[in-house]
Order: structure tokens, then C-alpha cells, then sequence
């Protein structure tokens, strides 16, 4: 059943299903989703807390103080403090409860065991009062936020161990194609150096997915059921090539006979329209076809969108912006069209030269500009949507 792209696009939100939550070790969390919303299991700061090195004080008309005691970064002493006595108290340290003022070291001068006071401190100056950042209870990230560096983090600040996240899926890949070779030999008359598994490696690690297992199948039909039934322990299988009508073409069949679903086969698009989706038990297959550049597009499209959508928990979304054309293009085909582009400033240009059958376009492009089947044209100035390439 050939489908349109965005009918495409709502049967893969239709069969996608979120991934189970997990705890993990907080360290282990990057990249994930959180399943939970976290609540600041104590204040920060969780003490009143020295922002200076300096003494704290009884804040009042005196001039002169006694130094009574230390307390620095790690201390937990309270002090008995009378109007003239003061505690050397560095950054990060305790402030004794009869304090409420820290005076800076700078605005002091040491005369044997007592300070001067230089000039009159501010007030309350120079204290971190309990929960000034964060309090006990509070909201500190929602459920659904993407466990990143900085959030890591604010997350190690509160002693957490470990977090309740959205599992990554497990994800396979088969590449399929009796020309392909790996590198490290010369190419044999007819032999094509394989990129289609490197590639997608490559992209699903930038986003944050790492690919279990990579098998290479030559186009047999035995070989091809052997590997596809073995695979579909995976959540997603990702094959590259044989999707289409050809004669050593045995993805489809290979996938009828290990009892995988089809949800659809054949989207009107240009590149990729031999693209096959579907399902068994909770293992979502898309059969990519095998033309680097078409491979490529369906990646972004299709496949880093679901992803996302089954690791976050979030809608299912491709994420198209909007920007002006520099250029023309022809759309008589009434197929939707996926073109490698350049972008800069709002200002697209769709890249010469591209052919489906390298990645030479991608290779020079930053944006995939989308036309919709129903659109016969663009010209010069029109509004234009496009997909924002390598934007980790
Ligand atoms: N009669 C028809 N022929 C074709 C149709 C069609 O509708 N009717 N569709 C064309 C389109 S569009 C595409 S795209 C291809 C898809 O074919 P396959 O998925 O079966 O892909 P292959 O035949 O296996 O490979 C196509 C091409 O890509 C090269 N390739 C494949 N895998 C890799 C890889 N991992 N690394 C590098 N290069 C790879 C392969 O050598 C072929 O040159 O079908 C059209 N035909
Ligand atoms: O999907 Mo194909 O030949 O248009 O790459």
C-alpha cells in the first residue's frame, strides 16, 4: 500500500509505543529522558552558608571584634557570639546561628587576636541563606526533560544516586547487498564500499542511540530470513537495502515469512519511495532502501523521529522549519520531494548535484528542504520548510 508522507508519519506514531522506565545511576543517565518528575530531596544550600572568605558577626555600632574561632567549608561548629566577637569563617563554611553578617576579608585589618572594621559592612552581606536556591520539595526538573550535562549535573547537587528515566531502545541493524565491501581492501570490478551501516552508526550516535548489534547479509534469500528472524528481539531492526522489486531483492519476503506486520510499503516520495514499515510483538522494523541518499532521508524522516518519540515520551514530531528560497525548484512529479540544502541566515539553497546513490549531497548539505506532494513548485522568495541536518 503506497501512503502519502504524513499518513506515513501518523501510522508510525500509531504503532510506536513508548519504552519502559528504568532507574539508573545517576552518571549513566546521560541522554535519557526522565520518566518522573524530581522533587529536591533537600534545600540548596541545605545550611546557612558563608558566600565569602572573611568574619561573621553580630552586625551592629561596634568597631572592633575579637576572633573567637574558625569555622571553614566542611565545618559544622556553632558559636556562642557576643556583640564584639567574630568568627574567621571561609567560602562554603557554616555562618553561626548568632551571625548575620559576613564582613569580607578585604574590608579588615588584623590587630593580634582582633579585626578592625574598615568600613561599615552591608547588612545580612555575604550570606546564603537555607533553601536560597533551591527548597526542600521544590520542583527541580519535570518528567519528560532530556538528562543533559548541565541538568546531570544540578542532579549529582541534591546526592541523587540514581534516576527513574525512559529506557533507549535496543536497536539492530542489517545491512544487506552482495556488492558491498568493508575498507581495507581495493575495490573488486563491480565492488561498492559499504556506508549505508557506517553512516547510520554514525547519525544514531550523534542523537544519543547506539546500535547493539550490525550484521552484513549478502542477498540471499536464506541468509536474509536467518538474520531477520534473529534480529527481531530488538525494539527497532533497521535493514538497508533490498526493499525493492528486484530479482535478489528478499527484504520484504524475508520479513512476510518471519511474521513481521506490514503497516506500509511505498511512500510517494522522492528519494526513497521503496521504503516498508512494521511490527511484531513490540520490535518495529523499517526496511530502508538501499540507495545511500535515500537511506540517508529516511533516517532523518522517519526513523531519528521515532526514536526520539518512543526514548522521550513526547509526540511524535519532524520538526520542520521555515525558510526563504533561494532558488527555484520543480515539483511536477506530484510526489513529495526531500532536497539536500544548504541554509544560512533563513536563506535556503537546494544543492546541485545530488543523486540519490551517494551521500554527496548530505555530505555538503545542513538542511533537507521537504516539498509536499501537493505543491508542483517553488520559486525565488517563497516560503520553504526544512529539516535542520547534524543539529546535536
Ligand atoms: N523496477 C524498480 N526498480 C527500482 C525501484 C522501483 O520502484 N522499481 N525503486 C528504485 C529506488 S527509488 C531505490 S531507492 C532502489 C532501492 O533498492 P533496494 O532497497 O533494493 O537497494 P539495493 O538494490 O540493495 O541497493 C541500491 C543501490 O544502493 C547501493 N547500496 C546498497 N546498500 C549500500 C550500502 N550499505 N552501502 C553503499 N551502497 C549501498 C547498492 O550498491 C545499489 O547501487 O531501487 C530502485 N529500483
Ligand atoms: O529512493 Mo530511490 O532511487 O529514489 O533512492
Amino acid at each position: 500500500m503506497m501512503v502519502s508522507v504524513s499518513s506515513a508519519f501518523s501510522l508510525i506514531a500509531q504503532h510506536a509505543q513508548n519504552l519502559q522506565a528504568v532507574k539508573l545511576p545517576l552518571k549513566q543517565s546521560l541522554g535519557h529522558y526522565l520518566a518522573e518528575d524530581i522533587l529536591a530531596p533537600i534545600s540548596l544550600p541545605s545550611f546557612r552558608q558563608s558566600a565569602m572568605d572573611g568574619y561573621a558577626i553580630q552586625m551592629g555600632s561596634a568597631q572592633s571584634y575579637e576572633v573567637v574561632g574558625e569555622s571553614k567549608a566542611g565545618d559544622f561548629w556553632n558559636f556562642d557570639l557576643g556583640e564584639n566577637a567574630a568568627v574567621r569563617i571561609l567560602t562554603g563554611a557554616r555562618v553561626p546561628d548568632m551571625a548575620d553578617t559576613v564582613v569580607v576579608q578585604e574590608n579588615t585589618r588584623m590587630d593580634g587576636s582582633k579585626i578592625h572594621l574598615k568600613r561599615m559592612p552591608r547588612p545580612f552581606g555575604n550570606i546564603r541563606s537555607i533553601g536560597e536556591q533551591v527548597m526542600k520539595g521544590d520542583l527541580v526538573a519535570k518528567k519528560g526533560s532530556k538528562v543533559n550535562a548541565t541538568l546531570l549535573g544540578f542532579l549529582a547537587s541534591f546526592g541523587l544516586e540514581e534516576v527513574l528515566v525512559i529506557s533507549k531502545p535496543k536497536i539492530t541493524v542489517i545491512v544487506t547487498g552482495s556488492e558491498l565491501q568493508a575498507a581495507g581492501l581495493p575495490l573488486h570490478p563491480g565492488g561498492v564500499y559499504e556506508c549505508n551501516g557506517t553512516a547510520m552508526e554514525a547519525v544514531l550516535a550523534e542523537q544519543g542511540f547506539q546500535v547493539e548489534a550490525l550484521h552484513h547479509v549478502p542477498d540471499e534469500r536464506s541468509a536474509t530470513i536467518e538474520a531477520v528472524s534473529q534480529s527481531l528481539g530488538a525494539d527497532v531492526l533497521l535493514i538497508s537495502g533490498g526493499i525493492s522489486v528486484g530479482d535478489y531483492d528478499f527484504v520484504k519476503a524475508a520479513l512476510q515469512e518471519s511474521g513481521v506486520e506490514e503497516v506500509f510499503y511505498q511512500v510517494n516520495q522522492k528519494p526513497a519511495r521503496p521504503i516498508w514499515f512494521g511490527k511484531k510483538g513490540k520490535t518495529l522494523v523499517f526496511a530502508l532502501p538501499g540507495n545511500p541518499a535515500a537511506m540517508a532521508t529516511c533516517l532523518q524522516v522517519y526513523v531519528l523521529p521515532l526514536l526520539h518519540k518512543i526514548a522521550s515520551g513526547a509526540e511524535l514530531n519532524l520538526n520542520l522549519e521555515k525558510g526563504i528560497l533561494f532558488g527555484e525548484v520543480e515539483n511536477a512529479c506530484g510526489k513529495s520531494r526531500f532536497l539536500c540544502a544548504q541554509e544560512k541566515n533563513g536563506m535556503v539553497t537546494i544543492l546541485e548535484k545530488q543523486s540519490c546513490n551517494t551521500l554527496s549531497g548530505f555530505a555538503r548539505a545542513n538542511a533537507l528542504v521537504f516539498i509536499d506532494e501537493s505543491v508542483p513548485g517553488l520559486g525565488f522568495g517563497d516560503k520553504v520548510q526544512f529539516l535542520r541536518l547534524n543539529s546535536a
